[in-house]
């Protein structure tokens, strides 16, 4: 509970492990076997080397893949809205961001109804993650209704012979192809299994995340004006028009420079996300924390950090239940320095997890997440059409961003050229 000594968790890394737990939770989750090292020597390992494809130079190619689809997906699915149209925000963005993420790392479907198959694809991710919660507390999926059937389902679909269907996707899902094709104990449905698993990460928490910066946007007239002004005004600089071509591009410099995009990002990051940190003693040992305090672990003893309390306290973020669009920055730059009774906090914002289980994919969710909204404001007017309140769905508390209570009705409309 004590953010300064959150330090000496994440450091000892060696005795305080995520592995363990993170891998009979997901193998149970997705349906593959578990990692054990005798059956399956440095899976885990050659796993992890590869989330290299998700940083660096790999990183630019492929988030410059996700804006093009993104485009697409928007030129396909709005340009037609010369006056407003009215949708569900949930459901707007479930529907381009799985297109987009599913196109950008699998691969796009190439038969005619390509869209159709990804739409189907989403339909049944949407009633498994409804169990996601359920599963992830170890309810026996066989209680699950039809979510055992549903998951088959999903699984099949990354079956060899329908990924290799896929045109264009990422270097990471065939980096992972190939190091599961050296795994003669992974059956093939296995292999399957693995990638649908890969699939719900990255877009597991990247959808209600885009929902919820989206929302906050709307609900708060200051904040969507500085954001869109930050967009123009880059747009300008850079000599690109918004227009039905949907040809803007961003490189990677331009994207961290919008300041008031990550701040209004980071800020309902703050506010929905809820994932909790935990590890596993992997032996009898004396955990020293700040001050000559210490706590004498057993083995398998389990220790959890739950950063959303960090997000939520007043010490830390003055009025923490308001969202404030600019809370990161500062003099026009971004802020990095938080306070807790006056004492500089090394971590202050954790939607992204800590040390080795942090995110490998978060450089890449946030810029999807910056250019979808980029993309939007660039193009669209847009506007709540229901006057509700949405509230956070506590029922996934402690796995990551928190869904909406229920969905609410916005509307757009393609911006005049002129203004
Ligand atoms: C807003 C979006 C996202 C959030 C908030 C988020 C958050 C997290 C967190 C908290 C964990 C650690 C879980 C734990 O402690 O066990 C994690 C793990 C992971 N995330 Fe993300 N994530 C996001 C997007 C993505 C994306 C876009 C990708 C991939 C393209 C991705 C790939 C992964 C993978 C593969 C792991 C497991 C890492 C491992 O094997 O240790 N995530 N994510």
């Amino acid at each position: 509970m004590d953010p300064f000594q959150y330090v000496y968790v994440i450091r000892n890394s060696k005795q305080l492990e995520f592995h363990e737990f993170a891998n009979k939770m997901a193998s149970k989750t997705f349906d593959y076997p578990a990692l054990s090292r005798g059956k399956f020597p440095e899976l885990k390992e050659n796993l992890h080397r590869i989330y290299q494809y998700l940083q660096g130079k790999p990183l630019d190619i492929i988030s410059d893949h996700m804006m093009k689809n993104l485009q697409d997906i928007f030129e396909w699915k709005c340009s037609q809205a010369t006056d407003w149209e009215t949708e569900k925000m949930y459901k707007f963005c479930c529907s381009v961001m799985f297109e987009a993420s599913f196109v950008t790392l699998y691969g796009r479907v190439p038969a005619a109804d390509g869209h159709k198959v990804i739409s189907e694809i989403r339909d049944k991710f949407i009633k498994f993650d409804a169990s996601f919660p359920y599963l992830a507390a170890n309810i026996p999926i066989e209680l699950l209704g039809a979510t055992k059937k549903v998951r088959k389902e999903l699984i099949h679909h990354f079956l060899l012979q329908n990924m290799t269907k896929w045109l264009g996707g990422s270097k990471v899902v065939q980096a992972r192809q190939d190091i599961f094709e050296k795994y003669e104990l992974l059956g093939d449905y296995d292999k399957a299994a693995h990638h649908f698993a890969f699939l719900w990460a990255s877009v597991g928490n990247t959808i209600p995340a885009t929902f919820w910066a989206m929302y906050y946007l709307l609900r708060h007239p200051e904040a969507l004006a500085a954001v869109r002004d930050e967009i123009d005004h880059l747009l300008q600089s850079t000599g690109q028009k918004r227009g039905p071509t949907y040809n803007i591009h961003l490189t990677r410099e331009q994207l961290d420079n919008l300041v008031y995009l990550e701040s209004a990002l980071n800020e309902s990051l703050r506010m929905c996300s809820s994932s909790m940190n935990i590890r596993i003693s992997q032996e009898d040992f004396v955990l020293k924390l700040e001050g000559n305090q210490e706590v004498v672990l057993r083995k398998g003893d389990w220790i959890a950090l739950y950063p959303q309390i960090l997000h939520m306290d007043p010490e830390v973020y003055e009025d923490p239940k308001e969202y404030k669009f600019d809370r990161y920055i500062e003099n026009g730059k971004k802020k990095t320095a938080f306070y807790k009774a006056g004492r500089k906090l090394k971590y202050f914002l954790m939607p992204f997890g800590s040390g080795i289980s942090m995110c490998p994919g978060r450089f890449l969710a946030m810029n999807e997440m910056k250019m979808f909204l980029f993309i939007l404001l660039s193009h669209f007017d847009v506007e709540l059409a229901e006057n509700k309140a949405v509230r956070l769905d506590n029922s996934r508390m402690g796995l990551g961003i928190l869904l909406p209570d229920v969905d609410i009705a916005f509307r757009y409309k393609l911006r005049s050229l002129r203004n």
